[in-house]
């Protein structure tokens, strides 16, 4: 499954006990020697009664994560595609909590990601007080930027650049993710604002890289962004593999993500 670009091997662990450690998906990411994906999605039984999946992520490194965007859309329709649910609003619970999937007529899917928490300690993040439009100064490598940082389930830091084709995404990118004030590494967005309601966004992603589209690292933008005063309540964010629609109405409001999600091929795996 793709969405944007952001690639990911997704499991049916609701048909089949399947067991994920973290070499297996080395193994399965490596784009070389495996069969190669961003990300590996894991589609479980329910774990509460008011949702009708379980859905685990595990980055490329092998990390498990709290949630993920491209992979939330990618999911709606793997359950579709596989006869696991007839429904067209899927609720899903994640390590981030529950969240709403919704396939839309046009194909494109909507997700309720919930709603963005900026309180440091939860992202984590090592900071003395949360700051109005939430954004820190760090030094990084010597140097002093201004980030915002907020968590969608998942850790983000985001800068402002002035043209994503030139931001430092592989020297930066790497430095920030791993930032010791960043407890459990970090997600970094390199935001370009375009208008008030378009940006364009690069994103290096914890425990994969740079990806070509970040869906949680697009509704972290876009709410760092409003934080600062700077973007309306509906943004276009044009990333290099696509453009994925968000809508925050503002503080303690869920945060909207629409886009596509596209099956790329299936398979087996002998082991
Ligand atoms: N790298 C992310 C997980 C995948 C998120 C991304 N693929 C998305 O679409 O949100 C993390 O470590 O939190």
């Amino acid at each position: 499954m793709q969405g944007l670009g952001n690639d990911f091997v997704v499991f049916d662990g609701v048909r089949q006990q399947i067991e994920v450690d973290a070499a297996l998906v080395q193994r399965l990411a490596d784009r070389r020697f495996g069969i190669g994906c961003d990300q590996i999605l894991l589609v479980e039984p329910p774990r509460s009664p008011d949702t009708d999946f379980y859905y685990r992520i595990f980055n490329a490194d092998g990390s498990e994560v709290e949630q993920c965007g491209n992979g939330a859309r990618c999911f709606a329709r793997f359950v579709r595609d596989q006869g696991l649910s007839d429904r067209t609003v899927i609720p899903v619970g994640t390590a981030a909590g529950a969240i709403r999937l919704y396939l839309e007529a046009d194909g494109q899917v909507r997700v309720d990601m919930g709603a963005p928490v900026f309180t440091p300690s939860r992202l984590p993040f090592a900071a003395d007080a949360e700051t109005p439009d939430a954004t820190y100064p760090l030094d990084i490598a010597g140097k002093i930027y201004q980030i915002g940082a907020v968590s969608m389930g998942n850790p983000h830091a985001v800068l402002l650049v002035d043209d994503v084709s030139t931001a430092p995404v592989a020297t930066l990118g790497p430095l920030l993710e791993q930032h010791p004030r960043f407890s459990r590494r970090v997600n970094v967005g390199f935001m370009q604002i375009v208008t008030p309601a378009a940006i364009r966004l690069r994103v290096y992603e914890r425990g994969a890289g740079e990806t070509l589209a970040c869906g949680t690292g697009a509704c972290a933008a876009v709410v760092s962004g409003r934080q600062r005063g700077l973007l309306a309540e509906r943004v276009q964010v044009t990333l290099p593999g696509g453009t994925l629609r968000i809508d925050w109405a503002g503080q303690g409001q869920s945060v909207w993500m629409t886009g596509p999600a596209v099956r790329v091929f299936d398979g087996e795996i002998e082991h």
